[in-house]
């Protein structure tokens, strides 16, 4: 929908059906631009200081500047908001770089933030500490959560970052691989763990990087990315042997870097820099699962490959992306030390405590109320955490795998074939 359409499409439901109110439900992007923002935006620079005054965001003036205010300017001493640096407004909020006084710190105003949600009556309050001493305000007008609409223009930020969801302080969550290379993605039945996927794969697909399925329920799901996928394994036998591969090309990479004397596949000059490889195993607890007792061995073996390319593999350009509904130390031999490795977490909607303490507990114990509240029928809205301590409410835009294929489709050019792979093909 374009924006005129939009704004055309506002004013007459606007005129037609209910007024603002409803115009607010339908386009609420549109109504924030047109009404809200400058409401918000005016509610906010006349009640800024005595807000900050009642929410106790103020300290008391240095004795020097209250001796001036007395004195010279003959003004009552009050107390000292953080200084407003810049207000900027965007397409889902507004943002407001604050510069802290001596007394200050940015947990203080974390704290005050449902207050300040309440006294500017904006959707929510977010607060990032940019640098020390300045903190961003990051308000949002409307739930941008309900419908998520991704930018258009997004800046390409490295060479493995894909933009996937949307947070509900209305940024983009992006999954960079560089710098969490490796991640888990839980979550219940229907709690969109699938669209979580789709959006993954449409974004690596327009990557020059290689793309490898794992999915031992007979590929139901990855079968249809086959075009964009350079191995696809769809039994755990089959796994396993492209595990024991996947080894032997770790092993081989690093015998590159010590040649070319560095550490990182990145450092190699691009003309020797082998194709980065994306693991993404589906529903990873079939890979622990064994129904017979001669098919132990082989798990173990499995399983301990996995961890070694989750402990070393990120230094040669191989990351992992497992997906599953629960991955707890139930699953036996190896479980832990592997969930142990996946650092980036996505916890979608949960069936109990204990599935959201397996994703989030070591990494951000605060997030897990946050898990145990997203509500049934908001499927794709997930708790991102990483090992930083700092989570954020994520959610995709939705994506039909139809849409997923085609963009796999028209990818197709870029799979890389290596030779080590073809037993694989899909
Ligand atoms: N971000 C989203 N926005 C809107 N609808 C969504 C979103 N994510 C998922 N859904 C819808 O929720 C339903 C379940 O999603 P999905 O298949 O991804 O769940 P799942 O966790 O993979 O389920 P299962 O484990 O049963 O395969 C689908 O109908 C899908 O269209």
């Amino acid at each position: 929908m374009s924006d005129l359409t939009t704004v055309t499409e506002v004013a007459t439901l606007a005129a037609g059906a209910g007024g603002l109110g409803y115009a607010k439900a339908r386009a609420p992007r549109v109504y924030w631009s047109l009404v809200g923002l400058p409401v918000t935006w005016g509610r906010f620079s006349l009640t800024y200081r005595s807000t900050m005054e009642v929410c106790g965001l103020t300290v008391q003036p240095s004795g020097m500047r209250a001796f001036m205010t007395r004195n010279m300017a003959r003004r009552e001493v009050r107390p000292v908001p953080a200084k407003v640096r810049r207000v900027s407004p965007t397409s889902t909020g507004l943002r407001v770089s604050l510069r802290l006084p001596a007394g200050l710190e940015p947990a203080d105003v974390a704290a005050a933030t449902e207050r300040l949600r309440h006294a500017w009556g904006v959707r929510s309050v977010t607060v990032v500490e940019a640098r020390p001493g300045v903190v961003e305000l990051r308000m949002t007008g409307y739930d941008v959560l309900a419908r998520v609409r991704m930018p258009r223009r997004r800046k390409q930020s490295g060479p493995m970052v894909v933009p996937v969801a949307l947070r509900e302080d209305g940024t983009v969550f992006c999954r960079d691989f560089r710098q969490v290379p490796h991640a888990l993605t839980l979550g219940a039945n229907q709690s969109g763990k699938s669209v979580y996927q789709r959006n993954l794969i449409a974004g690596l697909a327009r990557l020059p990087v290689g793309l490898i399925g794992i999915d031992c329920k007979r590929g139901v799901e990855q079968t249809r990315y086959a075009p964009r996928l350079s191995a696809l394994a769809a039994t755990p036998q089959i796994a396993s042997e492209l595990l024991d591969v996947l080894v032997g090309e770790m092993e081989e990479r690093f015998d590159l870097l010590s040649a070319h004397g560095v550490s990182d596949v990145w450092e190699l000059p691009a003309s020797v820099r082998p194709v980065p490889l994306v693991v993404l195993i589906d529903e990873v607890a079939e890979l622990f699962l064994v129904s017979a007792k001669k098919d132990e061995e082989r798990r173990d073996r499995m399983v301990q490959h996995l961890v070694r390319l989750a402990q070393m593999a990120r230094a040669v350009g191989i990351y992992l992306e497992a997906c599953g509904q629960r991955f707890g130390s139930e699953l036996g031999k190896g479980a832990t030390m592997l969930r142990a490795q996946l650092t980036g977490r996505v916890v979608h909607r949960v069936n109990d405590l204990q599935t959201a303490e397996m994703g989030l507990k070591d990494i951000a114990p605060d997030a897990l109320q946050a898990v145990t509240r997203i509500a049934p029928n908001r499927p794709g809205v997930a708790v991102a955490g990483d090992t930083s301590g700092g989570w954020s409410l994520i959610r995709t835009p939705e994506m039909s795998s139809e849409e997923a294929v085609a963009i796999c489709r028209e990818f197709a050019r870029l799979t890389p074939e290596p030779a080590f792979l073809k037993p694989f093909r899909p």
